[in-house]
């Protein structure tokens, strides 16, 4: 398959800079327009602040893209959901019919590793949905962090979900799950889940030192970095699961099922709580993406290191 990569992107992953990896869900189906289009322009640029080469990836006229330009970066946000919110099961069929594709956290996590980027950066990734031991209904997500090595920074999973059961599943694909400077799993819009997370990391340096020994060992499964939304942003638990309930109790009404469940749950989430759920979603990716290019770039200096290492030692 041939995928377009950027140039800049390309330029980097030659030389072992810094890249990471941003899906275009977020942006088509998670947000409305204008604020998906600057949110997306702010996210690429604190990337660059921190040193890293921002790779946002999604199908253009049937071709993958890994890293898009300022044009195509407006066209998918002007474009929202004519997107077709694409998963790993719907790439080929995107591809095949020339069509447009907005990845979730399973295709971009395929793209992102098909072309090397070990990390990826994102608001909340998908998971087992409420009631899902009855509907089996689980985000294709979780199945992808079980078989790609690709590192994912999130604020953990959204409460619209069970997330008891959804780290029960990541511990079953053999998924490393960390959080970061705190020993619960976070809730996305909250700090606390009442989950205790499998292991805690402290650093950027912590987390690259993880990727790192995951693919020396090529374990080949992927990792979930979980950062709690800053303390600031944080919503009221009380007011969002009141707001979840509701929506929750609508979408079992309208019989929305399958992969438009997510998108209608984010939507009345934000409706009902009156817009503060998109302003604490914004802020938190922001801050994903800082910890998420520190990462990239002590993953690219701890790989010079041991590559200068093992060349001394080699002679
Ligand atoms: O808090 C969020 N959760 C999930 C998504 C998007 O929804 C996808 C999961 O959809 P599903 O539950 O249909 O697998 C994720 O990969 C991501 O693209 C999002 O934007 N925001």
């Amino acid at each position: 398959m041939s995928i377009a990569v950027a140039p800049e992107v390309a330029a980097a992953l030659a030389r072992g800079a810094a890249v990471v990896a941003l899906e275009s869900t977020i942006i088509s189906h998670g947000m409305p327009y204008p604020k998906n289009l600057q949110t997306a322009v702010e996210v690429e640029a604190v990337v660059r602040e921190t040193g890293a080469i921002p790779a946002t990836i999604a199908i253009l006229d049937g071709v993958p893209h890994v890293g898009l330009s300022s044009e195509q970066l407006k066209r998918l946000a002007i474009s929202g959901r004519q997107f077709q919110k694409t998963a790993r099961r719907d790439i080929a069929h995107v591809v095949a019919s020339g069509g447009n594709g907005a990845t979730t956290v399973s295709a971009t996590m395929f793209f992102a590793h098909k072309v090397g980027i070990p990390i990826f950066v994102t608001g909340g990734i998908g998971g087992v949905h409420r009631h899902g031991e009855q509907t089996m209904d689980i985000s294709s997500d979780l199945t992808e962090l079980g078989k790609t090595p690709v590192a994912v920074i999130s604020a953990g999973v959204k409460s619209i979900l069970d997330i008891s059961r959804t780290l029960e599943y990541l511990e079953t694909q053999g998924v490393t799950v960390a959080a970061y400077r705190t020993n619960e799993f976070p809730a996305f819009f909250t700090e606390t889940s009442g989950c205790q997370a499998p292991c805690r990391v402290d650093s950027a340096e912590e987390c690259a030192k993880i990727i790192y020994a995951n693919r020396n060992l090529h374990l080949c499964s992927g990792i979930l970095i979980a950062v709690p939304i800053p303390t600031h942003h944080a919503a009221s638990g009380n007011i969002i699961e009141s707001a979840i309930q509701k929506a929750l109790k609508e979408a079992e009404e309208k019989r929305i099922i399958g992969n438009a469940i997510t998108p209608f749950m984010l939507e009345r989430v934000k409706e009902l709580t009156g817009g503060s759920s998109l302003e604490a979603n914004i802020a938190l990716v922001k801050n994903n993406a800082r910890l998420g290019a520190e990462v990239a770039v002590a993953l690219s200096n701890l790989q010079q290191r041991e590559a200068k290492r093992i060349g001394r030692s080699a002679l």
